[in-house]
């Protein structure tokens, strides 16, 4: 797995703030796998989420970000597979932690709740912040095996 592509997806609440941050991540250096939606045209964010999930699974990427309006209901979508920890954040703390305490492979925004910045802020971190493992491995097992 190329550990330099970033998958990213969106519904149409999202589709700014996915450009935005599509942008920052080949401006950081990452490849990225856009897997839409490519305009503001409503459409379903389960469908995303779940292209999002599956290219996780696959191995296609090994992180992912999915944005819609609050980040809850693409979160959502993409956790419903369990190769995915998507975290929801709207801090760079929540965005460190998520990695350092969960391992979370996708990063979740709330495009309607959150601003540029702070996004960006927490995309750079969130790529830039190691897990910690020890006993946090232990939990991020007992996830993987609570099905
Ligand atoms: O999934 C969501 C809420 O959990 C997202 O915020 C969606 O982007 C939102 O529901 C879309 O709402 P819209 O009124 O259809 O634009």
């Amino acid at each position: 797995m190329n550990p330099n592509v970033v998958a990213v997806a969106s519904d149409h609440a999202g589709f700014a703030l996915k450009t935005l941050l599509a942008d920052e991540l080949r401006a950081l250096g990452y490849q990225v796998l856009d897997l839409g939606t490519d305009s503001g045209e409503s459409v379903d964010y389960p469908d995303f989420g779940r292209a999002l999930a599956e290219t996780i699974a696959a191995g296609r990427a090994e992180r992912g970000l999915v944005v819609c309006g609050t980040g809850i209901g693409i979160s959502i979508a993409a956790n419903r597979n369990p190769a995915v920890r998507a975290a929801l954040c709207h801090d760079t703390t929540s965005a460190r932690l998520c990695r350092e305490h969960n391992d979370a492979n996708v990063l979740a925004l709330g495009a309607r709740l959150i601003g540029d910045e702070v996004a960006k802020d927490c995309l750079r971190v969130f790529l830039g912040t190691a897990f910690a493992g020890g006993r946090h491995q232990r939990r991020v097992d007992k996830l993987g095996a609570a099905v």
